[in-house]
């Protein structure tokens, strides 16, 4: 993860919603100088904070691009081939396009485009604010130097790794939807910690250390998930009393077919 790096590369992110502004605010958290960044939505007043920590705010995507070197596109996907269609004779020769636009293809950018642009698809997710996402990133024809521009800036933004297209739509489950399924764990637990004598302050706090802790095991120690979960299941304990009865009520099998699920539903 890059922490300490100042890139000079100017950066227009059109479609300033959720998840640009998450990626705003997580590069601007790691020192990118924020007059080379842009951020484009129709309704501008809604982008004041931005504005007041010295980005360029504008509903002009035309003009957000003329001397732009990383576009970064997160509109919705039914509204990209306008955006496409708006900026292509405006970008600069050496531009390249970031999407991060779930469920609309590299192939499906190019044919939108006249100007011949080296095309990048990203999928990160909204901890990027806070430089903890994980971003995949997909490519045709970016160079290696234009990849590595871009994978240093979605590594300010967490992890970033590089994966074939064919599994962007897996990425977007399992990396982008995932953090709204391990909040609503969180929440589940929080809602747990209160029913056996918490208030809902300390049940937060004592939920959240705890998903960080069980994370971190696993990112230190490279271990399986059950290797550490039998360091915690004392025979005939708490533990395995608990956690076998969440399995009776189809705790994986409710995950993993929830994953599945968001997966066939991406191109709906
Ligand atoms: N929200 C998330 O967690 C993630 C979203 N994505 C993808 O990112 C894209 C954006 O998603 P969200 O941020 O959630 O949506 P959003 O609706 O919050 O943000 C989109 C923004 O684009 C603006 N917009 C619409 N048309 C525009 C135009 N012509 N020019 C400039 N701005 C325009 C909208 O006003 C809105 O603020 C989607 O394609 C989504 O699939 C990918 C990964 C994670
Ligand atoms: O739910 C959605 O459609 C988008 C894609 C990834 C995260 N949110």
């Amino acid at each position: 993860m890059y922490t300490n790096f100042r890139m000079t590369k100017k950066i227009t992110i059109i479609g300033g919603g959720n998840l640009g502004q998450s990626i705003a605010h997580g590069l601007l958290s790691k020192n990118y100088n924020p007059s080379n960044i842009t951020i484009t939505r129709n309704k501008i007043e809604l982008l004041s904070n931005l504005k007041l920590k010295g980005l360029t705010v504008t509903n002009n995507n035309v003009e957000a691009v003329k001397n732009t070197h990383i576009i970064i596109i997160a509109v919705k996907p039914y509204k990209i081939e306008n955006v496409l269609q708006q900026i292509d004779s405006h970008l600069k020769k050496n531009a390249i396009i970031v999407s991060v636009v779930s469920d609309y293809s590299i192939e499906s950018i190019s044919k939108n485009l006249k100007t011949k642009v080296s095309i990048i698809r990203a999928m990160p997710n909204t901890a990027a604010s806070v430089n903890e996402s994980i971003t995949c990133l997909a490519t045709q024809n970016a160079s290696k130097e234009e990849l590595e521009d871009v994978t240093k800036i979605f590594d300010t933004l967490g992890d970033t790794l590089l994966i074939n297209e064919q599994l962007m739509d897996a990425a977007t489950v399992l990396g982008a939807c995932g953090i709204a399924y391990v909040l609503r764990f969180i929440r589940g637990m929080i809602q747990g910690g209160i029913e056996i004598g918490f208030d809902a302050q300390t049940a937060t706090n004592i939920a959240t250390q705890t998903v960080r802790g069980a994370t971190e095991l696993l990112i230190k120690n490279g271990n399986h998930p059950e290797a550490e979960i039998d360091k915690v299941t004392t025979p005939k304990g708490c533990t395995i009393a608990g956690l076998n009865q969440m399995e009776h009520s189809g705790f994986s099998s409710a995950l993993i077919k929830g994953i599945k699920t968001s997966f066939d539903n991406i191109s709906k």
